[in-house]
């Protein structure tokens, strides 16, 4: 017997993935689902699969799985589609909720509009210095200091928002061959887990401009964990103000590193774009 299996398609600043509601359905295998679905050709084409469940410890949990079905610690484009998802399907009428995720409980705070999710607000909790592999085995950090891979070095800076991401502030991000220059350091030695690789090029103490090569699914229209550790990266080199506005290719994202709470706000919208049904 075929088991029927209805998801949503949804996008945070372009970041797309296909969400499916295990509060109804069980997906035994999302690593391959997650690969399977994701192929823009024979699937239905997204940059993942996110898994919206229940939690002892918060309103809802979230997994989430990229393109190549490799799963990941967190994802805040996704965690705000799940707010919308969660209280425009009736499952909740909270509009400050919180979310279970491999890399801690995120708090999410909805603005409503009509019953609608217009935006989102996601504590992300406190960034970390993430910590890179050196030759010896041994640990270091990574302060704008030079990373080179193929015949590229850049000045990167290496920052955890529960998934890793190598920061590189270049002049001008329009001239970064991201699909060939993106895998070449998201497989670098230094991160034995691989890497999520941002590129950015400041254009004011508010303002930056940013590309991403998202570990898993390679270029994506934004990534959220990723404009957090860019704007983390831009106040730690002294190069923004703690509150900037990430634009990425897909959107803005409005990220504040709170210096009282050292925590990450971020903020955006939450897309709903279509509903569907497949066979597993
Ligand atoms: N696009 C997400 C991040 C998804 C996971 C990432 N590719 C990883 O493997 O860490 C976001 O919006 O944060």
């Amino acid at each position: 017997m075929t088991n029927r299996v209805k998801f949503t398609k949804m996008h945070g600043a372009g970041n797309d993935y296909i969400y499916v509601n295990t509060l109804k359905y069980t997906i035994e295998d999302p690593e391959s689902f997650a690969k399977k679905w994701s192929c823009y050709r024979t699937g239905i084409g997204s940059d993942g699969l996110v898994l919206i469940g229940s939690s002892s410890v918060a309103d809802f949990s979230m997994r989430i799985f990229n393109a190549d079905g490799s799963e990941a610690m967190m994802c805040g484009n996704a965690s705000r589609c799940i707010g919308k998802y969660v209280f425009e399907e009736g499952l909740t009428k909270k509009t400050v909720l919180t979310l279970e995720t491999l890399s801690g409980i995120k708090e999410l705070f909805l603005s409503v509009q009509d019953g609608i999710v217009t935006e989102v607000t996601v504590d992300m909790g406190n960034p970390k210095l993430e910590e890179v592999t050196l030759a010896d085995g041994s640990k270091d950090i990574l302060v704008y200091q030079a990373v080179s891979a193929g015949n590229y070095t850049f000045k990167g800076t290496a920052v955890s928002m529960g998934n890793p991401h190598l920061v590189i502030f270049v002049d001008a991000v329009e001239e970064i061959d991201l699909a060939k220059i993106g895998p070449l350091f998201e497989y670098h030695p230094y991160f034995p887990q691989r890497v999520n690789v941002e590129f950015a090029q400041i254009i004011s103490k508010k303002e930056v401009r940013m590309r991403v090569w998202e570990r898993g699914s390679g270029i994506t229209s934004a990534c959220g964990t990723g404009a957090c550790a860019t704007a983390v990266a831009a106040v730690i080199n002294q190069k923004t103000d703690r509150e900037v506005k990430i634009v990425m290719d897909g959107g803005p994202l409005t990220i504040k590193w709170d210096s009282a709470t050292q925590k990450v706000f971020m903020t955006g919208d939450a897309v709903k774009v279509y509903e569907g049904e497949l066979s597993l």
